[in-house]
Order: structure tokens, then C-alpha cells, then sequence
């Protein structure tokens, strides 16, 4: 007997069913003469495992992509779905619960919580959702060696440097194995060692782990790394 084609599934299959999808985004900020079309008819689409970068000179809308990609801000107009879900049909409280489970965001700013060390800030999603477990503690650890943070796993924000706390939120970020994963910047506070491991890491844990990647920066180095690259000029996505 033959196993139909569409019973075989890859790993990233598995770890996330569908991906990231903007349809006819536009998003208007501010009001009357000051009004900025900050994103205009904007249409992307990021499979499970793909690693799409966004370049584009400041102000050009590419926080603004993040924000709408990630729930954070409802578009004027236009779609969101992630893996598998409208996100701009959801209700508040949905969308927020949505996010926690299939967003994660990586900032230029970490918002790291001032009172936890780096290691509890890497288990606090999965202790607000139940899912605390050995094999949760286990990643932890993990992702905090794999960004080089070892060291500092006992410390908290206050103690650690830009890049450190930067690298904390990058694994804090990849402790819930993200459908979506939304990166500003990652580079801006890192050396140049150190940002293109953090780089490197994204793009592994994207490719292992069936992730659907955004990442905006001004660095074009991320050419190599990045899957695909897209050019953002006045809120329009090239
Ligand atoms: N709250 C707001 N009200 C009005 N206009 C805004 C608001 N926030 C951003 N803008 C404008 O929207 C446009 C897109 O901004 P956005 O922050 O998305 O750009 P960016 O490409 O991320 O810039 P940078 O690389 O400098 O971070 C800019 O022209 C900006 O001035």
C-alpha cells in the first residue's frame, strides 16, 4: 500500500500549520493634513520555515509592518492571518491571546520584566499559559546558552548590557516556538560577532523549527541569511 502525498508532512508541517499572510494592508496614522499613509496595499505572504527580511530607509513603514503583522496595531484596511487565523477578525481579548501563542517579537527595546532574572523571564509565558514543564525548563536553559547569556542566567535587566538584554528577548522569544516570529533590528545594540550570531540563530531556529520569519533592518549584510528580501519605500512593500 502507498502512503497518499498528502499524508507526508515535514517537520515544520508539524511544529506549525500555516504561516504569516498580509493581504491589501494599509494602514493610515495621525489625522487630517498630518495624516501618513504608513503602509499602502501592502501584500506578503511568509510560509512555515521561510526567512523573509524587509529593507527600507527610516520611516518607511517597516515598524508599522511589524505592529500590524503582530496584532499590536488594527490596519485601516486589509488582512492579518497568522497560522491559519484572521488576527484583524479577532476581538481584543483573542487577538491578545492569539499573539501570546503564535507571535514572537523581538524589539529594538527588549521590555524585559525589571524584576526577573533572564532566565525567568524565558519561563513567564509558559507559566501564564500552564505550559510549564521539565521540557520547557530544559529549553530554557538551552536558548539561553545558544545566545550566550549562560552567564547571566541569574541576572536581571538592570545588570545586563543593551546587547545582553537584546539577546535575552531574542531568546525569550523563541521559548514558545513561535508560528510567527517578528523581528525589529535585532543588530542595532550587538557587535558585529555577536549580531551576526544572533542572526544566524534566527535563521536556524526559522529553518528547525517551521517558523514563518520577518525581519526589518537597515543592515543589508542580511541579504545572505535572509531567504528572501523585500524593499519597503513609502509604506510600500517591493
Ligand atoms: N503615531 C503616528 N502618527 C503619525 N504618523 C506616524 C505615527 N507613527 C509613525 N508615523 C509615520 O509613519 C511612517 C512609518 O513609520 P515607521 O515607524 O513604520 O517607519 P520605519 O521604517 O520603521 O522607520 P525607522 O527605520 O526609523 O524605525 C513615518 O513617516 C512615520 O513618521
Amino acid at each position: 500500500m502507498t502512503t497518499p502525498a498528502s499524508d507526508y508532512h515535514t517537520a515544520a508541517d508539524t511544529v506549525n500549520p500555516g504561516g504569516l499572510r498580509l493581504d491589501d494592508v494599509t494602514l493610515t496614522l495621525g489625522d487630517g493634513d498630518a495624516a501618513v499613509t504608513a503602509l499602502d496595499h501592502v501584500v506578503l505572504s511568509v510560509a512555515p520555515g521561510e526567512f523573509v527580511a524587509v529593507v527600507g530607509p527610516s520611516g518607511s513603514g517597516k515598524s508599522s509592518l511589524l505592529a500590524v503583522a503582530g496584532g499590536l496595531q488594527r490596519p485601516s484596511s486589509g488582512t492579518v492571518h497568522i497560522a491559519g487565523t484572521e488576527l484583524t477578525a479577532l476581538p481584543d481579548k483573542e487577538r491578545t491571546a492569539a499573539r501570546r501563542r503564535h507571535i514572537g517579537f523581538v524589539f529594538q527595546q527588549s521590555n524585559l520584566l525589571a524584576s526577573l532574572t533572564v532566565l525567568e523571564q524565558l519561563l513567564l509565558p509558559l507559566h501564564i499559559d500552564g505550559r510549564l514543564d521539565a521540557a520547557a525548563r530544559a529549553r530554557a536553559v538551552e536558548l539561553v546558552e545558544a545566545v550566550g547569556l549562560a552567564h547571566r542566567a541569574a541576572s536581571r535587566p538592570h545588570q545586563l548590557s543593551g546587547g545582553e538584554r537584546q539577546r535575552a528577548g531574542l531568546a525569550r522569544a523563541l521559548m514558545t516556538s513561535p508560528a510567527v516570529l517578528l523581528v525589529d533590528e535585532p543588530t542595532s545594540a550587538l557587535d558585529r560577532v555577536r549580531s551576526a550570531e544572533a542572526v544566524r540563530l534566527i535563521a536556524e531556529q526559522t529553518h528547525e523549527r517551521g517558523t514563518a520569519t520577518v525581519m526589518v533592518t537597515h543592515d543589508t549584510a542580511i541579504m545572505d541569511v535572509a531567504d528572501r528580501v523585500h524593499e519597503m519605500v513609502d509604506g510600500r512593500l517591493s
